[in-house]
């Protein structure tokens, strides 16, 4: 049996900030950005926390999908910037949506999360289970140090998910590659809690902020990510040409067109909403998915590949017949 995508939907937040007003705020400036990352603008919460948009995401896609919550055997919600550590962010959205039948649980992997998510999801409907949520959502403007130049620039914060069920089509996700690194993992860090007790010196000292060595991480990403898609293409026997998108992290434009060209594939197979949206973490391959199955570019019948990559650092790969 497969899991097939039933339905997607996306949230992002109104407050949209373009590179010019970061520049008022430190010292940037739009064209240093957009040359280097690809963004123009971000959007970030003003009175929603994760949760918000990760149950706005789990409201639209079952209303899409016209299946109640009570229907819902699980939801997952992949998330580097949950509202708090207990409850997880995807019990938040259990409780609100009325997800009575349904178990939650928050799955921490950085920018691979949607992708680590649909592989749980995948072994959960393999056994016992039949349709569930995975959401992939962000805040990631709590962790910012909005006066770090270097990283301030680059993110945003949003939500998208996907409902998925069994089913006995011959469609659904065909093969995958999830890769972790975790000597590599000091190069993306965030959300440092200290250890301090009344026992203990404060052996690790709190650091809520990103930062990233983002020299490694672009490096460790145009080589991690197109052997993970090769190694996932061989698994479900297709050549690069079979695949019609390339659904990558919204991380930096360069690095997406660096990919592309590594694959021999033409741009427009590599679709990008960094401009819009900046870098989402596990929320940024369903937000562009989303966009996609709106504007019918994407649709049933195609043969779609997802990578995600960073923090961990971790990679995932998978292919999918939609
Ligand atoms: O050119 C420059 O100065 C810099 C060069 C480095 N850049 C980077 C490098 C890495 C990332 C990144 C981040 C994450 C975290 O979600 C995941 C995956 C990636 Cl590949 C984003 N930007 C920005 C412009």
């Amino acid at each position: 049996e497969h899991l097939k995508i039933v339905a997607s939907a996306r949230q992002v937040p109104s407050r949209l900030v373009t590179n010019d007003e970061l520049s008022t705020m430190m010292d940037t400036n739009d064209d240093w950005i957009y040359t280097r990352t690809g963004i123009r603008q971000r959007q970030v919460v003003t009175t929603e926390n994760t949760s918000d948009l990760a149950i706005q995401v789990a409201q639209q896609v079952l209303a899409k999908a016209q299946v109640s919550a009570e229907s819902l055997d699980f939801i997952v919600v992949s998330t580097m910037s949950p509202d708090s550590l207990s409850p997880s962010t995807a019990a938040i959205v259990q409780g609100a949506i009325g997800a009575t039948q349904a178990f939650a649980f928050d799955l921490s992997a950085a920018c691979s999360g949607l992708v680590y998510g649909l592989s749980v999801a995948s072994s959960l409907l393999a056994t016992r289970y039949r349709r569930g949520l995975v959401i992939g959502a962000e805040v990631l403007s709590k962790l910012v140090d909005w006066q770090d130049r270097t990283t301030a620039v680059l993110f945003g914060d949003g939500a998208a998910g996907v409902l998925v069920e069994t089913t006995t089509a011959d469609i659904g996700l065909l093969s995958e590659e999830l890769r972790t690194f975790g000597d590599k993992g000091d190069n993306l860090v965030a959300g440092r809690f200290g250890n301090a007790n009344p026992f203990s010196g404060e052996i690790t000292p709190a650091d809520p902020y990103f930062h990233q060595n983002g020299r490694e991480v672009y490096s460790f990403a145009t080589r991690e990510v197109p052997a993970a898609l090769e190694a996932a293409l061989a698994k479900a026997q297709l050549s690069a040409d079979d695949v019609d998108y390339y659904l990558l992290h919204q991380a930096n434009a360069r690095i997406v067109s660096t990919i592309a060209k590594r694959f021999g594939q033409p741009a427009e197979k590599f679709p990008t909403n960094m401009a819009s949206n900046g870098n989402t973490s596990a929320a940024s391959i369903g937000i562009l998915l989303d966009e996609l199955v709106e504007s019918g570019q994407v649709h049933a019948g195609q043969t779609i590949a997802l990578a995600g990559f960073g923090g961990g650092l971790t990679v995932g790969a998978q292919i999918w017949k939609i």
